[in-house]
């Protein structure tokens, strides 16, 4: 398989990154990284999430950084919807784009959502509808794809069978998420393999965390695989709130650094990318988790 001309990179730091973080974060700095993110050239920024803030605090004011954001044109704004209630709360404040989000473990499902996966496709299915009618384009995300804090192996039937539902009840694109980063190049590529059977490959996303060190691996395994579309986040930022231990995702400089190596193109600035992280960091009092940033940094 030849490696794509190009590939897009689906920037997820500000809700993703975000979302796990204790501290409070000011709108006024969330708005400002997306702002900088937008000047680095990332097509596609995942803003926040209308979710439960009893589930996750952090991301409670996110209808204040999407009023206060610079919207250019060409950049989709989008955020997390895991209902009907989110989806509406998403629309009062002119998302263009939502996510849904499903697990391919049933113990996972239970813990992020409070439901089974079952019970989250069927609460999907009004979101859809609502966002079809409003003309909002769908992700789909599902997790755990290549392990479970909880139930450990996944089988990848059971993860083409969640985004195979997903697909077919209208999200454009499935987002295949190694929330705790256990995956390797192999098992991603055997996953991908079975995946790719249901749903075209250029309908589909790699979304992995680097806590075991194997991200930038798995990416690149998913390219030969046809997938061109990744997400990550600015800094690796993040972790998740139901997955104990989960580091960031996979810092985009490090993997724009992979991608620029091999002449593929994204549309994004490096130094202004690495100075959104940077800034970021500097605001949260954290170590700047891209090895690119660090690098390029202390030079
Ligand atoms: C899904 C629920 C709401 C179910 O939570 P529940 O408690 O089962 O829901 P409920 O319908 O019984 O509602 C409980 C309360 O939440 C409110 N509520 C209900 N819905 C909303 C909403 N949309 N926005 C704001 N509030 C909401 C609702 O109004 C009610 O308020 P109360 O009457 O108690 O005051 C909850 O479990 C939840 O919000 N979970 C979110 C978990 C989350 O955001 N996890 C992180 C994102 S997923 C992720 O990071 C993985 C990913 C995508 O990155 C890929 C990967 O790496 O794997």
């Amino acid at each position: 398989m030849n490696l794509p001309k190009s590939v897009r990179l689906v920037e997820v730091g500000p809700r993703d990154g975000l979302q796990n973080e204790k501290q409070p974060i000011s709108v006024a700095d969330k708005v400002r990284l997306v702002d900088d993110l937008t000047a680095a050239g990332l097509s596609y920024i995942e803003v926040g999430s209308f979710v439960s803030p009893k589930w996750v605090p952090q991301m409670a004011g996110s209808a204040e950084v999407f009023a206060g954001i610079q919207r250019q044109p060409g950049v989709t704004y989008a955020a997390l919807t895991p209902n009907l209630k989110g989806l509406e709360a998403a629309l009062e404040v002119k998302v263009e784009e939502v996510a849904v989000f499903a697990a391919a473990s049933e113990a996972f499902s239970q813990k992020n959502i409070n439901c089974s996966i079952a019970g989250s496709l069927a609460r999907f299915v009004p979101l859809m509808e609502a966002a079809k009618a409003a003309n909002v384009r769908v992700r789909g995300y599902v997790s755990c794809v290549l392990g479970c804090p909880y139930d450990g192996e996944i089988a990848p039937e059971q993860v083409a069978s969640v985004a195979r539902e997903l697909y077919a009840m209208g999200c454009y694109e499935v987002s295949l998420g190694d929330t705790i980063g256990t995956g390797t190049a192999g098992k991603t590529r055997s996953m991908l393999e079975v995946v790719a059977r249901d749903i075209p490959r250029d309908r589909l996303a790699g979304h992995f965390h680097d806590t075991y060190g194997q991200a930038l691996a798995n990416i690149y395994a998913s390219l030969l695989e046809g997938i061109n579309v990744f997400d990550s986040s600015v800094a690796g930022l993040g972790g998740c709130p139901y997955a104990k231990g989960a580091t960031g995702n996979v810092a985009t400089e490090d993997v724009l650094y992979l991608l620029q190596g091999q002449g593929i193109e994204t549309g994004v600035d490096m130094d202004k990318l690495i100075a959104a992280g940077q800034r970021i960091c500097e605001v949260l009092g954290k170590a700047n988790g891209s090895r690119v940033a660090r690098a390029r940094l202390s030079r």
